[in-house]
């Protein structure tokens, strides 16, 4: 059984050692710079796509990906439109259940658990957020652990916790993608993740400690984050509030990985989106950094594909991991 919390992924990690566009963000960064996760993840779907055609030609069986959207959030349904398709392209199957917003918890209680017992579906997501009133919690935690490609319920969280193999988030694993082909070896090095949330925060950090960095996380009680942010060789942001992250919070060379993603309005009428990141302050100082769009955002539907594909392998293998 390998140990999915270190992924080693050779071809994906040549794409954003030597991006060919598809990243914006400031010119004035310079290219080598930026972390091309729009063109890590392109290189990881193709990989993806390669080993789902393999694994169908050795057992027989097309993995397939349940996605589950309760209500009408715009953001929402595009991401969980592009996971249907993503998961079409990368040769496996896509189930799709669009629910009301008055849909009650007992009743996606129940969906989940028919979802567990159907043996062509090897993964199931339910979108976060889940309208108010529904515990998301329990939703998420009553997927049967080897179907939890969202890596969220108590299960994997658990094996996470202790350094033991199992399902891991779909965005911090592809944050830890994008920081081994961008750093090499992690050991040893100072990291601070802004944020503790269940989806992003908190499995970031174990990942990051699994691999030997020395951990630090700063939340909304922090009496300093700013200045805890400046101990970190890898600075890792996610928590929703636009370019909270400016140059003063930035060790010279420090790898940034900035996981917030909000659409703000511009002067033409259009949308843009930002991240938590300050990016064109912060470029200069950096050593390495993603963008927004076009950084970790990609990362989390491939590795969400990577998720689905590795839940299809233990149903065959029957490991003894859950
Ligand atoms: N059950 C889950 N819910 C949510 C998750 C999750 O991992 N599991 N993550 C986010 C949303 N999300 C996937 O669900 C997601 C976010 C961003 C992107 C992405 O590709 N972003 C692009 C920009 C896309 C755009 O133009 O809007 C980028 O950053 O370049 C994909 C998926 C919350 N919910």
């Amino acid at each position: 059984m390998s140990d999915f919390s270190s992924p080693e992924f050779p071809h994906a990690r040549k794409a954003a050692e030597h991006p060919e566009g598809g990243a914006s963000g400031s010119a004035a960064a310079g290219r080598e710079k930026l972390i091309d996760g729009k063109a890590f993840a392109t290189a990881l779907t193709r990989e993806t796509a390669e080993q789902v055609r393999a694994f169908h030609a050795e057992h027989g069986v097309t993995p397939g990906l349940a996605v589950v959207l309760v209500g009408n959030d715009p953001a929402s349904e595009v991401y969980v439109r592009n996971k249907a398709l993503q998961t079409h392209r990368a040769g496996m199957r896509s189930f799709m259940h669009m629910l009301p917003e008055t849909t009650s918890e007992a009743a996606l209680l129940t969906l989940v658990d028919r979802l567990n017992r159907d043996p062509e579906i090897h993964g199931i997501l339910v979108q976060l957020p889940l309208p108010a009133g529904v515990d998301a919690r329990r939703v998420t935690n009553a997927i049967a652990p080897e179907k939890d490609v969202d890596g969220l319920g108590e299960v994997n969280a658990g094996r996470l916790a202790l350094g033991l193999p199992g399902l891991v988030p779909c965005t911090p694993l592809g944050c830890m993608m994008l920081l081994k082909s961008a750093v090499g070896k992690l050991r040893g090095l100072n990291a601070v993740v802004v944020g503790a949330s269940n989806l992003v925060g908190k499995p970031m950090a174990l990942l990051l400690l699994n691999e030997g960095c020395t951990v630090s996380v700063a939340h909304i009680d922090t009496v300093d984050p700013q200045a805890l942010a400046r101990t970190a060789d890898i600075l890792v942001v996610a928590t929703g509030h636009r370019a909270l992250v400016t140059k003063d919070w930035v060790k010279p060379g420090a790898t940034v990985i900035d996981v917030g993603i909000t659409r703000i309005p511009t002067d033409s009428g259009k949308t843009k989106l930002v991240g938590d990141v300050a990016f064109d302050e912060v470029a200069p100082v950096a050593g390495r950094i993603t963008p927004v769009p076009g950084g970790v955002g990609p990362m989390t539907i491939a590795c969400l594909l990577r998720n689905t594909l590795t839940a299809a392998k233990m149903s065959v293998a029957s490991p003894d991991v859950f």
